[in-house]
């Protein structure tokens, strides 16, 4: 008789954990994975999938309601309506979709697929908490990926209906007139990209000094420029939302971020709550096998992902995915998971975050990879080399032309004396999609001066991203 009831089981099915089972079951591994909720977590139920989808409708009113662009290209179209509810539909349609993809692939590849609530009981041991009852199973590693909830700041309430967080935002269930969107970060400038389009004045509420502070400076302020300034959107920044009360109005008080002085009461018709996301990992048993969370609630684990406790890996457990902070991104979590896979089978592997790409979604598109400006030249005086940086424009390009789409910048960031790319960021048409090249150079360790070698289609946007590595200045 086996010794354990499987070679691996996961906790949590969400992209981080669905990507871990298939690498495991790729590599021979006997795999349960168990999912209290929905198949695919956040991204696919109240994240990517969902909002990707909205984005793309909204995207199409926003694009077919800009007359002046359509006839500049010699396009007339009539009256622009839309339907929220089908907009809701089609976003619902596709989650349900993957979530059924990804059930079936598991189920192909026979990976033991356990509803119910997961929790580490002892070493090698989880109960699973399921409808039937608790049953317990043994498996030789186990991984943890329980994920992330919305983080939703002391002093805001939430009702579901005029105040939200994206779990509620994604089901559309109506267009606010005015809407406060609480947080600068990727979901807030998501959502006022949607709503935007659909025709919501919106306030943006920052507490920090700029809006967009995760984003490279000077693309945080071409951001502003292309993503916020025309469109009906106040902003506001180093202003705290202290409280917010739900209700028709919304009631918001603002508070300036340093003083907490109250400043300014908002009444609005709805409020989305983007501040941010907290890790799932309370009642998961870490305490009973002596695991402790950080400050902020996230697994400690090592570069191989092994979990962390009193500075030493505990023995066969490993976490992956946004419960490690690490990068709260779907591809990272299940790039975290393969990797966890690999070092399971006693094939040494660690991520490399740096060259982990990630994109913002809006109209137009903003992507990264890699250092900002502003940390590269940090790590250059640390370490004591030069960086450079090149910018070359949408405008110059001659496909950005064609299409109408000239707004747009590509910047990357470079040691002068190597040629090694330290970070690449881009705002424009399809930035997210432009943005793997820089990326997987990163990943190679391919330097700029190589990189200007590669032959780019004309005439195409990907030849942005060629120009700037062309027009690097390498001195060794
Ligand atoms: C609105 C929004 C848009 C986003 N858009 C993007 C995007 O475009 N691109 C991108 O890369 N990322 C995006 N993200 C981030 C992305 O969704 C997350 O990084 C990703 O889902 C993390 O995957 P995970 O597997 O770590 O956790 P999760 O997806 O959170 O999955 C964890 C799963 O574990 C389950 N679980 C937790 N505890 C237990 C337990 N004890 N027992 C059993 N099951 C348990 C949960 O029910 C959940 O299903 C977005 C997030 C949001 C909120
Ligand atoms: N396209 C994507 O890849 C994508 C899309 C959506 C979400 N996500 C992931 O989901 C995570 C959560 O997204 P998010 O936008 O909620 O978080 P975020 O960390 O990107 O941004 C949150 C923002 O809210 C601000 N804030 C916090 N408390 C505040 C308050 N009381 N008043 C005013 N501002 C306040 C913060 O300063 C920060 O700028 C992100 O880490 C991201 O990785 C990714």
């Amino acid at each position: 008789m086996a010794e354990f009831d499987y070679d691996l089981i996961i906790v949590g099915a969400g992209v981080g954990g669905h990507g871990a089972a298939l690498h495991a079951v790729k590599q021979g591994l006997k795999t349960a994975i168990i999912e209290a909720k929905d198949m695919g977590g956040t991204c696919v139920n109240r994240g990517c999938v969902p909002s990707k989808a909205l984005l793309a409708a909204s995207g199409r009113v926003r694009e077919l309601q800009d007359t002046n662009h359509l006839q500049s290209l010699g396009v007339n179209v009539g009256n622009v309506s839309f339907d929220h509810s089908a907009i809701a539909q089609h976003a619902q349609s596709l989650v349900e979709k993957i979530r059924g993809d990804m059930s079936n692939s598991l189920n192909r590849l026979k990976v033991d697929t356990i509803n119910g609530w997961g929790k580490v009981v002892a070493p090698q041991k989880v109960s699973v908490l399921t409808e039937e009852g608790e049953k317990t199973i043994t498996g030789r590693d186990i991984m943890l990926s329980p994920g992330s909830t919305p983080f939703v700041p002391p002093g805001i309430q939430l009702d579901g209906k005029t105040v939200y967080t994206s779990d509620d935002a994604l089901k559309l269930s109506w267009i606010p007139d005015w809407i406060a969107i609480i947080g600068s970060g990727y979901i807030g400038l998501e959502f006022s990209d949607i709503y935007s389009a659909l025709g919501s004045e919106i306030t943006m509420i920052e507490a920090l000094d700029k809006l967009m502070p995760g984003f490279d400076r000077d693309i945080a302020k071409i951001a502003e420029r292309v993503l916020i300034k025309p469109r009906d959107i106040e902003t506001y920044s180093g202003v705290l939302a202290k409280s917010v009360k739900p209700g028709s109005p919304v009631v918001i008080e603002l508070a300036d971020a340093k003083t907490k002085e109250i400043t300014e009461v908002l009444e609005v018709d709805a409020a989305l709550v983007a501040t941010g996301r907290v890790p799932a990992t309370k009642n998961i048993g870490l305490e009973t096998i002596g695991v402790e969370t950080d400050r902020r609630g996230y697994i400690p684990v090592n570069d191989n992902l092994q979990v962390v406790s009193n500075g030493e890996p505990v023995p066969n457990l490993w976490a992956i995915g946004d419960a490690t902070g690490k990068m709260m991104l779907a591809h990272a979590a299940s790039a975290q998971g393969i990797s966890a896979v690999e070092n399971i089978c006693g094939n040494h592997h660690q991520v490399n975050y740096r060259a982990i790409p990630a994109a913002a979604f809006t109209h137009p598109e903003i992507s990264y990879v890699g250092l900002t400006e502003d940390a590269a030249k940090e790590l250059g005086k640390e370490e004591g080399f030069p960086v450079k940086s090149v910018r070359t424009y949408f405008k110059a390009n001659s496909k950005a032309l064609a299409e109408g789409e000239e707004d747009g910048v590509a910047k990357i960031i470079y040691r002068q004396d190597t040629g090694e790319l330290l970070g690449a960021h881009i705002i424009g048409m399809h930035a997210s999609d432009l943005i793997q090249e820089a990326a997987n150079a990163i990943a190679s360790g391919e330097p700029v001066q190589n990189l200007a070698f590669n032959v780019h289609t004309h005439p195409t946007l990907s030849e942005v991203l060629d120009e700037a590595f062309k027009r690097a200045e390498v001195k060794s």
